[in-house]
């Protein structure tokens, strides 16, 4: 039997996005993204990976280029319908640092407010801040968090608010190295559609299904995280290598990841 043709859940189109100059910051960037798939961009600092998140956002206007989300061009949408198709975590979000942890996840309902019942939204609200650990945690304001803490009522905030596309923006800052691999691990499970911007590249491999790199505002590299990160772009884009490993008990091949000679000098 024929397997389905995956669902085509956001489209990106020749991007292009320019700041000041003539260099454009983002560069006829086009990819696309199946529901339930997982996808990292990685590239060296400022090479245009949240410029990418913040076009999709509609934060910034591309000077060219469509995105288009569940079949629907992104600049037809209403803020509410957006709201409903886009959650975007970031670490510089300005919420109000007076709001507790339960008020804040419960902005992330905001674009549903009718469609659901009190008890319903609370529900939601009440499993997100438990699935990221920070139940006890839920009276207590913002701006008595620690960065880690934060960074966790933000996934909270972002799995409450049901998006059909996720986007993160860096979201293991602040995180102890179980926490990365906690949180990362919770979305996959929850199968959502998600972009994220990493830098990490031990984290690649475990969660992406495909992996973008950027470098210069363009799209250079795309493919498996092992077509990406055992290309020769890792070179020539970060100056590191990525050295195989054999598990000693499970056998799977790992990657570690060292700057090349010539970079160190
Ligand atoms: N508001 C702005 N005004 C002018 N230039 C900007 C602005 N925001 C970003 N840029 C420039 O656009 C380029 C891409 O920035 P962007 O933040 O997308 O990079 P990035 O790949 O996410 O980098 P990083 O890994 O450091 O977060 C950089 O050269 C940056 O200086």
């Amino acid at each position: 039997m024929k397997s389905p043709t995956p669902e085509c859940l956001l489209s990106v189109r020749n991007l292009t996005h320019c700041f000041s100059g003539k260099t454009p910051q983002v560069n006829g960037v086009s990819f696309d993204i199946n529901a339930g798939e997982f996808v990292s961009i990685i590239g060296p600092n400022g090479s245009g990976k949240s410029t990418v998140l913040r076009l999709i956002i509609s934060e910034l206007q591309p000077a060219s280029g469509e995105i288009v989300i569940q079949g629907k061009s992104l600049r037809s949408m209403k803020p509410q319908e957006r709201a409903r198709s886009v959650a975007f975590l970031t670490q510089h979000d300005n919420a109000d640092l007076r709001l507790t942890v339960s008020e804040y996840v419960a902005l992330g309902r905001i674009p549903w407010q009718v469609e659901y019942s009190r008890a319903e939204h609370e529900k939601i609200i009440t499993d997100a801040i438990n699935d990221v650990g920070i139940a006890h945690l839920k009276a207590v304001s913002l701006g008595k968090l620690s960065g880690g803490e934060r960074q966790r009522a933000g996934f909270a905030r972002v799995l409450a608010q049901q998006p059909a596309l996720l986007l993160l923006d860096e979201p293991t800052n602040h995180l102890d190295p179980l926490a990365r691999h906690q949180l990362l691990s919770l979305i996959k499970h929850k199968n959502m559609t998600t972009l994220a911007v990493l830098h990490d590249l031990e984290l690649i491999q475990p969660f992406s299904d495909r992996v973008l790199m950027m470098n210069q505002g363009e799209m250079v590299c795309r493919g498996t995280p092992a077509q990406v990160l055992d290309s020769a772009w890792l070179e020539q884009v970060f100056g590191m290598q990525s050295l195989h490993v054999t598990h000693p008990t499970s056998g799977k091949t790992l990657r570690i990841f060292e700057a090349l000679p010539s970079e160190m000098k």
